[in-house]
């Protein structure tokens, strides 16, 4: 098992099946205003070609297992409703904790991160009626740091903001500062949530977080590549991470230039 908050994994038992790296308290700072939290959960099989190795050379490796490898992801989010989001691999479904019995019940089954667009046609006596509802149009970003983005994030966040993007219409920021939040709304809602800086970790958060938007049909990048691909060198390697629709994703990913290289620091 291995967690955002110890410096290394630990080795549970040796014949565990499983191995677990999580977030336990993802955006922990707006604990003290009330603002929504969350934990985080990726699960791989133990790696059994491993088992002769030292405990600690084992457990490493064993967490740093490729995305592709992920068998199951989930998020819990502490909000108005506490609602626990899982994959195994075959769509995203969301249950909802119902306080008076402590059962979680499936609330969204087989979530679909609405695509940009919707078409919707109607028929007529002998006509086709097409028009088009809008859907998804947020962008969820700390924007204070735009004078810190490379040109072609800042490019994407104007063009899409004054609706001169691929679809015409003015896209609306949501940022709550707390990714699980900020996620479970992209998921229900649409659009892209990221943060361009190299802040948050490959294993803990993106790893796990992409596995549940792609089996809700969209994207996990790191601006230039899929997340699930790449292979973790490091337990708390950082990178950019943008998670959305796949329309919103290859637009980011067409200004070629999003990742934040610039990353003085923050103190708020
Ligand atoms: O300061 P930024 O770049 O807006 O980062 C905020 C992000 O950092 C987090 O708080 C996670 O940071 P920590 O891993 O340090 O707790 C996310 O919940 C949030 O999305």
């Amino acid at each position: 098992m291995a967690s955002e908050e110890d410096d290394c994994p630990v080795w549970l038992a040796d014949d565990g099946p499983f191995v677990v790296v999580l977030d336990p308290l993802d955006g922990s700072r707006n604990i003290d205003a009330s603002i929504p939290t969350g934990s985080i959960f990726g699960i791989y099989k133990r790696l059994q070609e491993l088992d002769h190795l030292p405990v600690e050379e084992k457990a490493m490796l064993n967490s740093l297992q490729s995305g592709t490898k992920l068998v199951a992801s989930c998020y819990v989010l502490y909000s108005s409703a506490t609602i626990m989001c899982t994959t195994f691999g075959s769509g995203t479904h969301a249950f909802t904790l119902d306080h008076s019995t402590g059962d979680f019940i499936l609330t969204h089954p087989n979530i679909i991160i609405p695509p940009r667009v919707i078409e919707c046609r109607h028929s007529y006596v002998n006509k086709v009626c097409c028009f088009f509802v809008m859907s998804g149009q947020i962008y969820s970003v700390n924007d204070a740091r735009y004078f810190d983005w490379p040109e072609g994030l800042r490019r994407y966040i104007d063009t899409v903001r004054q609706g001169k993007g691929k679809y015409p219409k003015k896209y609306s920021a949501r940022y709550i500062c707390s990714l699980v939040a900020d996620f479970h709304r992209t998921l229900l809602y649409g659009g892209i949530a990221m943060n361009p800086r190299d802040h948050l970790r490959l294993v803990y958060e993106a790893n796990p977080l992409s596995f549940l938007a792609e089996q809700a049909g969209g994207k996990g990048s790191d601006g230039k590549l899929r997340i699930l691909s790449l292979q973790p060198v490091k337990l708390h390697q950082r990178l950019s991470l943008f998670l959305g629709s796949p329309d919103d994703i290859e637009e980011l990913q067409s200004y070629g230039d999003v990742q934040q290289k610039v990353n003085p620091g923050y103190e708020v």
